[in-house]
């Protein structure tokens, strides 16, 4: 392991503010477990023993420097990995009492129960309506005023309806990047998952649009577990109950994110939040 405190001494960059949610309420009960968790693209070996609970409806951030491995711990969650060759995982990961790395779990299944959302938007080539309609259909047979207001809800859950309510046959392609973020977070939602995975959802979106989403994701904390991928350590510290700091495939610490952000235990964790590296 490198040391990193040897080289620099002086903090680049104020500690962020913590204003997401109260620490210190009760431990709610866990929703994904991972035990002795590895991850291996080919021969690297690129996760490294990870021990870690997502709460139940609550907002986990994952926070550390470029490569350390945030995305590819986010891409097990819903096996997204399966898509490609030669990427494996080893220990345990549940969902609830289900095994998430059993080589015969049904795969949409899953990720009807793990959603996720990318850091680029990337709505479906088809109108607003059908973009919440297409993955529902997937799953459920509706009649049209059922699908009616599921699309409807869905939207308001993603903070859309009102903006689009009066063009559900636009493409979706029109909208703004921040709607179509949004547009993306609704389409996730529509099928009723019980986790919501978003990898840098805001690092191609606008300061406004960045606002909304973050105030959309403590408000899907109500009735979704989150996990958050974000490099932008205020966003972290602004919608995150619990943060976990990664470097070079490991998990260093893991806590309340008002504790990470205000007296981290490791000292790699503090370099890293006052910005010494990263
Ligand atoms: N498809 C791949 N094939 C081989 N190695 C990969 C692949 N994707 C990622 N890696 C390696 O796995 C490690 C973790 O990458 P990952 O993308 O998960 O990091 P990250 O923390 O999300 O980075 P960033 O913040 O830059 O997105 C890195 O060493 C990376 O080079």
């Amino acid at each position: 392991m490198t040391d990193l405190s040897a080289s620099v001494s002086v903090p680049a960059t104020p500690v962020p503010t913590v204003v997401g949610h109260a620490s210190g309420h009760a431990e709610p009960p866990a929703k994904v477990t991972a035990r002795g968790l590895n991850f291996y693209y080919g021969e690297h070996h690129a996760l490294k023993n990870i021990n870690i609970t997502l709460g139940t409806n609550r907002v986990t951030a994952f926070i550390g420097p470029s490569g350390c491995g945030k995305s590819t711990l986010l891409r097990i969650f819903n096996r997204m990995y399966d898509l490609y060759p030669g990427q494996r995982a080893t220990g345990q990961l549940m969902l609830d009492q289900t095994n998430i790395l059993d080589p015969k779990l049904d795969l949409n299944l899953l990720r009807a129960r793990v959603g996720m959302v990318f850091q680029k938007p990337t709505p479906f080539p088809m109108t607003i309506y059908e973009n919440i309609a297409f993955g529902i259909r997937l799953y459920e047979k509706i009649s049209r005023s059922e699908m009616d207001d599921r699309v409807e809800r869905a939207l308001r859950g993603g903070a859309l309806w009102n903006e689009v309510k009066d063009k559900l046959n636009a493409s979706g392609l029109s909208l703004s990047g921040g709607q179509q973020q949004r547009l993306c977070i609704a389409r996730t939602v529509a099928v009723r998952p019980e986790v919501i995975l978003f990898d840098e959802p805001c690092s191609a979106l606008d300061p406004i649009s960045t606002a909304k989403v973050e105030e959309l994701i403590q408000e899907l904390a109500e009735n979704y577990t989150i996990a958050i991928v974000t490099h932008n350590m205020q966003q972290a510290a602004r919608v995150s109950d619990k943060t976990a700091f990664m470097y070079l495939g490991e998990l260093i610490e893991f806590d309340e994110t008002n504790k990470i952000f205000t007296s981290p235990n490791d000292r790699r964790t503090q370099d890293y939040i006052t910005g010494r590296f990263g």
